[in-house]
């Protein structure tokens, strides 16, 4: 007698993870330099996306069109359920407090010291935090990245890697649902890079915030990314995880791992 056929057992399908920065057919050109062209992206909230490309392909023009400093000609980006071209400034400013921007020159203010530079986002965009409590929030955004101590200290005195720590404490202060990191790793020595590498990852592990890297630090695309983009002739040319895509063989693909 033939053995009953085995029945396939129901598999709880896991629910899809929440959008929480879609970008749709982004066009963006500065006269006849169409850098954006039919750009899409979403990520997924908790996830490290990184979006690799060439110098000049649109790494940074991508960024600035999502936090609303480049307005694009068309096409849609809806952060944390907003479409951030119908917000007027002030809703704007509300949303960049959910929406951390690590720039590449850290932009930290070098007249104060490491403490307020950490103040200075908590009392612009936290206006009802209550006082007794910022030296506490402080504090616990610098041991975040493992630089308590330099508290009363100015930029001056920080090591290029110590600067980028305070501005990524500074962005983790306000608790950001998604930081924006534009090459981190830049201007770095190696060992330093990686350890700003396993901090973004830390980061992401604690907080469970979603981030957008742009990067051409191969190291570090390798190290962050649960996802890498690949930005080409202004669009989104192909995703997947960094394995998948670096063992690709379409030349346009190729070029980045070789
Ligand atoms: N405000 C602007 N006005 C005119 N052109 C601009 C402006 N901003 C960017 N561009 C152009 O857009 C293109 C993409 O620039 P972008 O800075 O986004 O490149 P990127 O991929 O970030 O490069 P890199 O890796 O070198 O930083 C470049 O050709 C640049 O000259």
């Amino acid at each position: 007698m033939l053995a009953p056929e085995p029945q396939a057992q129901p598999t709880a399908t896991p629910p899809a993870a929440e959008a929480v920065l879609t970008v749709e057919h982004l066009y963006k050109s500065f006269g006849d330099n169409h850098v954006l062209q039919d750009f899409s992206l979403t990520l997924h909230r908790g996830e490290n996306v990184v979006v690799l490309g060439k110098s000049g392909s649109g790494k940074s023009v991508l960024i600035k069109c999502i936090i609303g400093l480049l307005r694009a000609e068309a096409g849609r980006i809806v952060v944390l359920g907003q479409d951030v071209a119908t917000l007027d400034h002030e809703a704007m400013d509300r949303l960049r407090a959910k929406v951390g921007f690590l720039f590449q020159s850290n932009a930290l203010y070098d007249s104060m010291t490491v403490r307020e530079n950490l103040l200075f986002p908590l009392r612009r965009h936290w206006l009802d935090h209550p006082r007794a409590q910022e030296g506490e929030l402080v504090m616990q955004a610098l041991e975040d990245v493992s630089l308590a101590h330099t508290a009363d200290m100015m930029p001056a005195e920080l090591s290029g890697g110590m600067r980028k720590r305070i501005a990524l404490a500074r962005t983790l202060i306000l608790r950001p649902d998604i930081i924006l990191y534009d090459e981190p790793t830049t201007g770095l020595d190696p060992v330093t890079a990686r350890e700003i590498d396993h901090l973004i990852r830390e980061v992401q592990h604690k907080y469970g915030t979603t981030a957008l890297i742009i990067s051409h630090d191969m190291s570090c695309v390798r190290l962050t990314a649960d996802r890498v983009a690949l930005l080409v002739e202004g669009r989104c040319y192909a995703e997947g995880p960094y394995d998948e895509l670096s063992h690709r063989d379409d030349p346009k693909i190729r070029e980045f791992f070789a």
